[in-house]
C-alpha cells in the first residue's frame, strides 16, 4: 500500500474515533455487504434468448454506445473487468432472457440447466446469482398485460413462466450457497383511464398465488414482488402499484422491491424502508436515478442514495435487506457505468456508517435539534475519502478514478472490437 493512502486513512481514523466511531471495525462490516449487480446495464437489456425482439414493458434504454455484449461469454467478460475494479465480493441480478443455452426454449420452459454456465461461473468466482422473470420484450406481453390479462391462456404462459424462474432461482441459491433473490416485476398498466381498476388487481393477485403456490426452502431462495407507478404506454394506470404489492407482500410473506424510480418524482423510498421494515421479514432495493421520470440513469452520490444508506444504517437494516441496481444507460461505457453506480452504492453505505449515529439520536432524543443540525452538517465535511481510498487499495481495486484507464484500456481492447450483434447471431 503506498504510504500516502496508510497515512491519510490514519489520520482519519483517529478523527472519527474522537466520535466512537472504529473505523477498522466499520470496514469490516462494509467487507460484508453485497451488492446485486444487475446484468441488463452490459447489453441494453436485450438478453440471449430472442434475438430479434424489441425493448417493451415501457422502459427503455437511449444511447449508441459502441461495445454492447451480444454473448453470454462476452457478458461475463465485462462483468469481470467491473468486478475487477469494485472492492469487495457481490452478486449478479440475471434476468430470464439471459439464459446460456444453444436450445431455443420459451419462457414458460425455461430450467436451471438454461442458466447452468452462468452458475458454474459465479462457483468459480464466488459470486451469488438473483433472478427475474422476464414479462416483457415477448410476443404474450404485447399488448401490455400478463399476469393480469384477461385471456386465461396469456396469463398461464406467464404464470409458469413465474414459476419456472423460481426454480430456477431456487437452484441458484442451492448451487451456490447464497440465498436467491428472484424478483417479479410485470409491466401490466394502460396507457388511458381505464373503466375498471379492480378487475385487473383480482387477475394479478390470482395469478400470482399459483406462482408462490410452490414452497421454496427459504434458505436457498425469497420472492419479491416490484411496484411501478407508471411506464412508457401505461400512464394512467399500472396493475401493480405500490398499495397493490404492499398488501400482497406483507398478506404473503414476500419481500417488496422498492425501486427508486418507480414512485412520484418527489417521493423517495429511503423514507420508506423504516415503515415496511416494521411489517415485513425482508426488503430488496432496485437502487436506481430517476430523472423526471423513471429513466433509470447511472446511480450518483445524491441525496436520495446518501438518505438510503443512512436509513439502511442507522434503522439496522443491512441485515434484511437486499440491495440491488436497476441502470441502464447506453450512452456511456457500460462496465464504466456498473463501476460508477455499484461503487457509489457502496461508497453512500461507508460514508453513513461513519456518522456519529448515536450521539445524533442521542441529540433527537433530548430535543437537542441544535446539535443534531450542526453535526450531520460538519460529518459531510469529514475524510470518509480517506477511508475509501484505504479499503479500495487493501480490497486489490483502484483507487480514485484510477479505475477509469482500465476501462478505457478495455474498450480500445476489447469492447471497440466488436460487430454488431448480427454478425455472431445464427
Ligand atoms: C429490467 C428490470 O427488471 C426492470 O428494470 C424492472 O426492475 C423495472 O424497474 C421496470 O421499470
Ligand atoms: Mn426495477
Amino acid at each position: 500500500m503506498q504510504e500516502p493512502i496508510r497515512q491519510s486513512y490514519e489520520a482519519a481514523k483517529e478523527l472519527y474515533a474522537q466520535h466512537g466511531i472504529d473505523v477498522d471495525q466499520v470496514l469490516r462490516e462494509l467487507e460484508k455487504l453485497k451488492i446485486s449487480v444487475h446484468c441488463w446495464q452490459g447489453d441494453d437489456v436485450r438478453g440471449f434468448l430472442f434475438q430479434d425482439q424489441a425493448l417493451t414493458g415501457g422502459i427503455s434504454v437511449t444511447g449508441n454506445y459502441p461495445g454492447a455484449a451480444r454473448t453470454p461469454n462476452e457478458l461475463r467478460s465485462d462483468l469481470e473487468k467491473a468486478f475487477s475494479l469494485i472492492p469487495g465480493k457481490h452478486k449478479v441480478n440475471l434476468h430470464a432472457i439471459y439464459a446460456d443455452t444453444e436450445e431455443k426454449p420459451e419462457l414458460d420452459e425455461l430450467e436451471p440447466r438454461h442458466f447452468q454456465r452462468w452458475v458454474d461461473w459465479a462457483r468459480e468466482r464466488g459470486l451469488g446469482l438473483d433472478f427475474n422473470p422476464t414479462c416483457f420484450s415477448h410476443e404474450m406481453s404485447k399488448d401490455g398485460l400478463t399476469l393480469s390479462h384477461p385471456d386465461p391462456a396469456v396469463r398461464r404462459f406467464w404464470i409458469d413462466h413465474c414459476k419456472a424462474s423460481r426454480r430456477i432461482g431456487a437452484y441458484f441459491g442451492e448451487q451456490l450457497g447464497q440465498t436467491c433473490v428472484t424478483n417479479v416485476w410485470v409491466p401490466d398498466g394502460y396507457k388511458d383511464t381505464p373503466a375498471d381498476r379492480m378487475a385487473p388487481r383480482k387477475r394479478l393477485k390470482a395469478s400470482l398465488d399459483e406462482v408462490f403456490a410452490e414452497k421454496l426452502d427459504p434458505s436457498h431462495h425469497l420472492d419479491a414482488v416490484e411496484s411501478k407507478l407508471f411506464g412508457l404506454g401505461s400512464e394512467a394506470y399500472t396493475v401493480g402499484s405500490h398499495e397493490f404489492y404492499m398488501g400482497y407482500a406483507i398478506q404473503n410473506h414476500k419481500m417488496i422491491c422498492l425501486d427508486a424510480g418507480h414512485f412520484h418524482p418527489t417521493e423517495v423510498i429511503s423514507n420508506k424502508l423504516s415503515s415496511l421494515a416494521l411489517y415485513t421479514s425482508g426488503i430488496l432495493l432496485h437502487v436506481s436515478r430517476p430523472m423526471r421520470w423513471d429513466s433509470d440513469h447511472v446511480v450518483v452520490m445524491d441525496d436520495e442514495l446518501l438518505d438510503i444508506g443512512r436509513e439502511l444504517v442507522r434503522s439496522r437494516l443491512l441485515d434484511t435487506t437486499h440491495i440491488g441496481l436497476d441502470f441502464f444507460d447506453a450512452s456511456i461505457n457500460r462496465v464504466a457505468a456498473w463501476v460508477i453506480g455499484t461503487r457509489n452504492t457502496i461508497k453512500a453505505l461507508l460514508r453513513a456508517m461513519l456518522e456519529p449515529v448515536e450521539a445524533l439520536k442521542k441529540a433527537e432524543l433530548d430535543g437537542d435539534f441544535t446539535t443534531r443540525l450542526a453535526l450531520t452538517e460538519e460529518f459531510k465535511s469529514y475524510p470518509f475519502g480517506a477511508v475509501w481510498d484505504y479499503y479500495c487499495d487493501k480490497s486489490g481495486v483502484p483507487v480514485r478514478e484510477n479505475w477509469l484507464a482500465e476501462v478505457k484500456t478495455y474498450e480500445q481492447n476489447v469492447l471497440l472490437k466488436r460487430g454488431s450483434r448480427a454478425s455472431i447471431v445464427n
